[in-house]
């Protein structure tokens, strides 16, 4: 069966330059794919592409099979691409009442106004129908622009950070609903963030822009276990990214911590022989103990069921923050290091 999108080698050109110089993807049907990359990274411009509000400079994207736009004489308008959008800022027809927003884009005339009603009532915002967009919060205007995307019973979803613009609880919340959608519907949907926690909770796949690349597709919990870079690293939203000395030891890597030395199995090929490496690691394999690296705890915080300390470490310019189950004490404390879950990568300046 044909895929959902495939992007075969394109690449995009705005202001005169190219911002995203090579990226081919595959969707397949009912899969939910989240495009990561950090801001300025070309993703708004990709997605533009695709969703044919702009040309790209080479390459060529087919939908459901079909191709769309070649670069060349095939260029298929965005409005028949068969693709429900949803926009970070809402981009909801401020003069249209809620109710006239989604029916506006159904086609079929009979019970336009039912079918709209029942979507908005998906969403949980029926009894805001007869408003105008501007008397509603974010995250209502956010369920109208969802409603609105599925009223022409689209091929794709496509979403350009969705979330972004609205407060986190509400953010959880269509977050989840969202997911829930894509699952029970078998929508095909491609995400763009830069929010670790929408490529985690929406991702059956990620594929990140890095470079004006796209990377190949990996699933959240392989990018979260074996990120392939540091820039993958952080989208991913493992902590860290502090740079230290470094030197092999046989197989082994052996870094500077804090003032103390640890040894990272099998660590010696990753640093592919820099005297510096970048540092990444999921949240817990840092914690205070009786005995390890010395640090000073500089304050601390509570955060969602969890105190979270702030030390300085002997040689690292930012603090390093770490989970614990009671408030530490301020002054000297030590630092148990899981050596084996840290994530390293050569840092050459
Ligand atoms: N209309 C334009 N003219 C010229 N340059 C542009 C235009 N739009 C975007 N750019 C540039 O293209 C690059 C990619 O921008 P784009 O908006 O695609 O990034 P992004 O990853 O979506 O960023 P963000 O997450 O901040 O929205 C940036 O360097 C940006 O300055």
């Amino acid at each position: 069966m044909s895929a959902a999108l495939a992007i075969d080698g394109v690449a995009v050109q705005r202001g005169g330059r190219l911002v995203v110089e090579e990226a081919s993807l595959g969707l397949a049907h009912g899969e939910c794919v989240v495009l990561a990359g950090e801001s300025g990274s070309g993703k708004t411009s990709l997605l533009r592409v695709i969703g044919g509000l702009d040309r790209p400079a080479r390459g060529t994207i087919r939908i459901g099979g079909a191709v769309v736009d070649d670069a060349a004489a095939t260029f298929i308008r965005p409005e028949s691409r068969g693709l429900g959008m949803v926009f970070q800022d809402f981009a909801l027809w401020p003069h249209l009442s809620v109710l006239e927003n989604v029916a506006v884009v159904i086609r079929d005339r009979a019970g336009r106004d039912r079918k709209a009603l029942a979507l908005l009532d998906r969403f949980g915002v029926a009894s805001c129908a007869g408003r105008l967009p501007a008397t509603l919060s974010g995250g209502q205007q956010q369920r109208v622009g969802l409603a609105r995307a599925l009223a022409a019973a689209p091929r794709l979803l496509m979403l350009d950070e969705p979330f972004s613009s609205l407060d986190v609880e509400t953010r959880e919340t269509l977050r989840t609903e969202l997911r829930a959608l894509i699952v029970e519907s078998g929508l095909s949907a491609l995400c763009i963030s830069h929010d670790p926690a929408d490529i985690a909770r929406l991702a059956d796949r990620v594929a990140v822009l890095e470079d004006r690349r796209l990377t190949a597709c990996t699933t959240p919990d392989a990018m979260f276990a074996r990120p392939a870079t540091p820039y993958a690293a952080r989208l991913a939203g493992l902590c860290g990214g502090v740079r230290v000395p470094a030197r092999g030891e046989g197989s082994d890597a052996a870094i500077a911590l804090g003032g103390a030395q640890l040894a990272i199995p099998g660590g010696a090929a990753r640093l592919a022989g820099a005297a510096q490496a970048l540092l990444f690691w999921p949240r817990g394999a840092l914690s205070l103990a009786a005995e390890g690296v010395p640090a000073t705890c500089i304050g601390a915080h509570f955060e969602a069921g969890h105190w979270q300390a702030l030390l300085r470490l002997d040689g690292l310019a930012a603090p390093v923050p770490v989970q614990c189950a009671a408030p530490p004490p301020r002054g000297a404390v030590a630092l148990r290091v899981a050596a084996d879950r840290l994530h390293l990568f050569p840092f050459s300046g």
